[in-house]
C-alpha cells in the first residue's frame, strides 16, 4: 500500500488482502476503479481553487499512481490545467509551504562530491526510458523558483504519461538546484532548497557535465529533456550535448516544433504560402529563437535561399528591435539582427531610444506576430489594430504563460479585429462567441509535441533527436487541423491529445528510422507506438 505504482486501496481484491497481508488494515468492501476514479472526482470538485486541486491531485498521484492517472485521463481537459500551466506554476511558488512528501531526485550543486554515491544507489538501471530535469531558473514565464522547480520536471512527466502512455515507472524527475535569485525564497525560513544566490560559472557547468556523465551511466537507455532553464544555459546546455547524446531543450525546440504547426496551419488558413510571411517575435530569449528556428528551417524548406529566410523576421526584446548594434545581443539572436542602415529611418520610441514593437508593426507590416516575453497584455489594441489594417487574417499568437502573462486575451483580439485574427495562445482559453461565430483558441503548448516526440524517440530508441524528427512532430500536428471550418482552432484541441500524441510518436520515430538513428526499427511502428503505451488498469499483485 505505500508504493504508490502498486496501490490499489480499496480495490485491493478479497484475494490480494489475503496474500498481502491487508485484512483489517482496509474498509472491508472492495471497489473498482472506476468507483474510485467517481469518488476521487468529487474530493477534486470539492477544492476550494485550483491550488487545491493541485495540492489534492499530488497528494493523490503519491498515493495511488494508476488512480491518479485514471482520473485525469477521464478529465484530461479539464485537469491539464491544474498539473500543468497555469496551476502549476502557482504550486512551484508555494512549493515550501504546500511541501508534503519529496518526489523525484534531487540533485545540489553544494555537494558534487556526493552525487555519484546518489546515482550509485539505483546501481544501473536500463528500465528508465526519460529524465525531466530543471534548474529553474526560468520557470514558465514566472522566472526563479529554486527547488519547487521539481513540480515542472513532475508536471511535465504526468503530461508524457496523461498524453503519451509513458510508463510512469519508467521515469526521473529531477532539479538541479544551483541555489535562487528569488529575494521571498532566501529570505524564507521554510524554504527546502539551497538558500543561497545562484552559483554560476565553472561550478555550474561541472554540476551539469556530472549530471550528464552519471545519468548517462545509471540510466543508459534515457532520453534526457531539459527544461525551464535559464536562456544562456538552456542554449549553452543543448549546444553543447545535441550532437552527442539523445536530448533536447523542451522550451527551444518543443515550443519551435509546436509553434510551426500552428503557423503552417495559419499558411494554409490565410492561403499564403509561409515563404510570403513576415514574421515578428516579441521576446527574443528562449522559445522566441528556438520559434524562429524552426519557422525559418521550414521555410528553407520552402526552397528560400539561407540568407534571405533571416530576412522573413523582426526580433524584438528588452532593447527593442535586434538590430547588428544592439547593445547586449547575444550570439544566438545574432542571425536574427536586422541591419541598422536598413532601420535608420524608424522612429525610436522605445525606451532609451530604441525601436519598439508598433514601430516595427508599422514599418514591416506582419502576417505573424508571436508573443514569447512574459509580458502580460504587450498586444496592445493600437498595435493589433496597425497590424490587422494591412492584411486579411493576421496570424496573432501571445505564448507566454501562465495565463496572466499572455501578451493578449484572445477575446480582445477577435474583437479588435472583427473576427479576422488566427489567434493561438500558450496557456488554456475559454472560445470565443463574435457575430454568431464560435472561435475555438488553439492552445500552442508544448505539450502537443513532447508527449509523442518523447514516445516516437522511446519507440525508435534513437540515438539523437534530430531536427527532422521536430519537423515531423509539426508537420504531424498541423495535418489534424481543419482550417476551412468558421472560428477553427489553429491546432487541435487538447481534447484529443492522445491521438495526438499516438500520431507524432509514429511519425518522429519514422523521422528517427529514415535518418539513420534508430536503433529499433520496427515494421509496424503504428502498433509498435500503441504497444508501448501504459494505461492505468490494476494488473493481479502478488507476494513475493
Ligand atoms: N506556449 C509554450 O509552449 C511555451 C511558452 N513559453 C513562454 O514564453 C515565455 C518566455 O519563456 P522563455 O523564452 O523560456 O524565457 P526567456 O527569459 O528566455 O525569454 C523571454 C524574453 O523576453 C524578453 N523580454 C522581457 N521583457 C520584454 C519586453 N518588455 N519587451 C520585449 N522583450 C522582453 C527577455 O529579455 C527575454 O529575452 C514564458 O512566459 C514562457 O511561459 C515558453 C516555452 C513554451
Ligand atoms: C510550456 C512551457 O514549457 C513553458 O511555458 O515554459
Ligand atoms: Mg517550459
Amino acid at each position: 500500500m505505500s508504493i504508490p505504482y502498486l496501490n490499489k486501496g480499496v480495490a485491493f481484491t478479497k484475494e490480494e488482502r489475503e496474500e498481502l497481508g491487508l485484512k483489517g488494515f482496509l474498509p472491508p468492501k472492495v471497489l473498482t476503479l472506476e468507483d474510485q476514479a467517481k469518488r476521487a472526482y468529487e474530493q477534486f470538485q470539492a477544492q476550494p481553487d485550483a491550488l487545491g486541486k493541485n495540492v489534492y491531485l499530488t497528494a493523490l498521484h503519491d498515493r495511488n499512481e494508476v488512480l491518479f492517472y485514471k482520473l485525469l485521463n477521464e478529465h484530461l481537459a479539464e485537469m491539464l490545467p491544474i498539473v500543468y500551466t497555469p496551476t502549476v506554476g502557482t504550486a512551484i511558488q508555494r512549493y515550501s509551504h504546500e511541501y508534503r512528501k519529496p518526489r523525484g531526485l534531487y540533485l545540489s550543486i553544494d555537494d558534487l562530491e556526493g552525487m555519484a554515491e546518489i546515482f550509485a544507489s539505483y546501481g544501473v538501471d536500463e528500465s528508465i526510458d526519460l529524465i525531466v530535469a530543471t534548474d529553474a531558473e526560468g520557470i514558465l514565464g514566472i522566472g526563479d523558483w529554486g527547488v519547487g522547480g521539481i513540480a515542472i520536471s513532475v508536471g511535465k512527466l504526468a503530461v508524457y504519461t496523461a498524453a503519451a502512455g509513458i510508463d510512469p515507472s519508467r521515469v526521473l524527475a529531477v532539479v538541479l538546484d544551483a541555489g535562487t535569485n528569488q529575494e521571498s525564497l532566501l529570505n524564507d525560513p521554510l524554504y527546502v532548497g539551497n538558500q543561497h544566490s545562484r552559483v554560476r560559472g565553472e561550478r555550474y557547468d561541472q554540476f551539469i557535465d556530472q549530471y550528464v556523465e552519471l545519468a548517462r551511466a545509471t540510466f543508459p537507455n534515457a532520453l534526457l529533456h531539459w527544461e525551464d532553464f535559464g536562456t544562456k544555459n538552456a542554449r549553452a546546455i543543448l549546444e553543447k550535448y545535441k550532437d552527442r547524446i539523445c536530448t533536447f531543450n523542451d522550451d527551444i525546440q518543443g515550443t519551435g516544433a509546436v509553434s510551426l504547426a500552428a503557423v503552417l496551419a495559419c499558411a494554409k488558413a490565410s492561403k499564403v504560402p509561409l515563404k510570403d510571411h513576415r514574421i515578428v517575435i516579441f521576446g527574443a530569449g528562449t522559445a522566441g529563437i528556438g520559434i524562429a528556428e524552426q519557422i525559418r528551417d521550414a521555410i528553407v524548406r520552402d526552397g528560400v535561399k539561407e540568407e534571405a529566410s533571416y530576412d522573413q523576421f523582426w526580433c524584438i526584446d528588452k532593447t527593442g528591435l535586434l538590430t547588428d548594434d544592439s547593445p547586449d545581443i547575444q550570439p544566438f539572436q545574432k542571425p536574427y539582427a536586422r541591419r541598422s542602415d536598413e532601420v535608420k529611418d524608424y522612429a525610436r520610441n522605445g525606451p532609451k531610444h530604441s525601436i519598439d514593437l508598433l514601430e516595427v508593426v508599422k514599418q514591416a507590416k506582419p502576417t505573424i506576430l508571436i508573443g514569447t516575453s512574459t509580458v502580460g497584455g504587450a498586444f496592445t489594441e493600437e498595435i493589433v489594430k496597425e497590424m490587422a489594417s494591412h492584411l486579411e487574417r493576421p496570424a496573432i499568437l501571445p505564448m507566454s504563460n501562465p495565463t496572466p502573462l499572455s501578451e493578449a486575451k484572445p477575446e480582445d483580439l477577435i474583437e479588435w479585429t472583427e473576427g479576422r485574427a488566427l489567434v493561438t495562445t500558450g496557456s488554456p482559453f475559454d472560445p470565443v462567441e463574435y457575430n454568431g461565430v464560435t472561435y475555438e483558441i488553439g492552445q500552442a503548448n508544448n505539450a502537443l509535441v513532447f508527449p509523442g516526440l518523447g514516445l516516437g524517440t522511446i519507440v525508435s530508441k534513437a540515438r539523437l533527436m534530430t531536427d527532422s524528427m521536430f519537423v515531423a512532430s509539426a508537420e504531424a500536428i498541423a495535418s489534424m487541423v481543419n482550417v476551412g471550418k468558421p472560428g477553427a482552432a489553429m491546432l487541435p484541441s487538447v481534447d484529443q491529445l492522445r491521438t495526438v500524441s499516438a500520431t507524432v510518436a509514429v511519425r518522429v520515430a519514422q523521422a528517427a528510422i529514415d535518418e539513420g538513428v534508430a536503433e529499433e526499427t520496427p515494421d509496424d511502428l503504428i502498433q509498435a507506438v500503441q504497444d508501448a503505451m501504459w494505461h492505468p488498469v490494476y494488473k493481479k499483485i502478488k507476494a513475493v
